[in-house]
């Protein structure tokens, strides 16, 4: 199959009541163990942010790695991980945030920006949009100027992207 006709939605598995009563969670785990799948998803995400120059990808633990991580390699430029507090051994920055089923704080390295730098965030799921939201608080506190988000999920009604103002938001499968 070539990697255009490929439904990503698919390969993602929707579980009902998880983590909580009343949370509909998309498990891309089904998608990342299909190699073909999981290269066609980060190819396509690839080609349409590359026109953008980007600098540096910016993704959060744990899902934004796997997605933002082999992002970065396929435009070739560097990934800056966002981590949840206390796992960066450097000088770090923290916000935090809510959740669709929770509260947390992220954190970035000092450095791992630098001002003026051209950013996409990257992550599997946009929901609430406070992850990403944050995300963007930290980055632009480091001077990053934020190109454009990409996602391979998007909730739209829980309207994330409205929190996201007029940065280009990317998705490949929308609930
Ligand atoms: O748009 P939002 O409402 O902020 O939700 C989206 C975020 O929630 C999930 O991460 P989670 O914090 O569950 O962490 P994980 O990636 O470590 O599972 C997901 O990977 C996104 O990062
Ligand atoms: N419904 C959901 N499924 C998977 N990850 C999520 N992160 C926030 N909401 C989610």
């Amino acid at each position: 199959m070539s990697e255009s006709q490929i439904n990503f939605k698919d390969y993602i598995r929707v579980i009902p009541d998880f983590p909580q009563p009343g949370i509909r969670f998309k498990d891309i785990t089904t998608l990342l163990k299909d190699g073909p799948a999981y290269r066609a998803a980060i190819e396509e995400m690839r080609k349409a942010v590359e026109h953008l120059k980007i600098d540096v990808v910016a993704g959060p633990e744990a899902r934004g790695f796997v997605i933002g991580a082999p992002l970065a390699l396929a435009l070739g430029v560097g990934f800056a991980p966002i981590r949840k507090s206390g796992k960066l051994p450097g000088e770090t920055i923290e916000a935090s945030y809510d959740l669709e089923y929770g509260k947390d704080v992220l954190a970035m390295h000092k450095d791992s920006i630098q001002p003026g730098q051209r950013v996409l965030i990257a992550d599997d799921l946009l929901a609430t949009g406070g992850t990403i939201a944050t995300s963007i608080n930290l980055i632009r506190q480091l001077g990053g100027e934020i190109v454009g988000s990409a996602f391979l999920i998007e909730l739209s009604y829980l309207t994330g992207r409205e929190k996201l103002g007029d940065i280009d938001v990317v998705s490949l499968v929308t609930y």
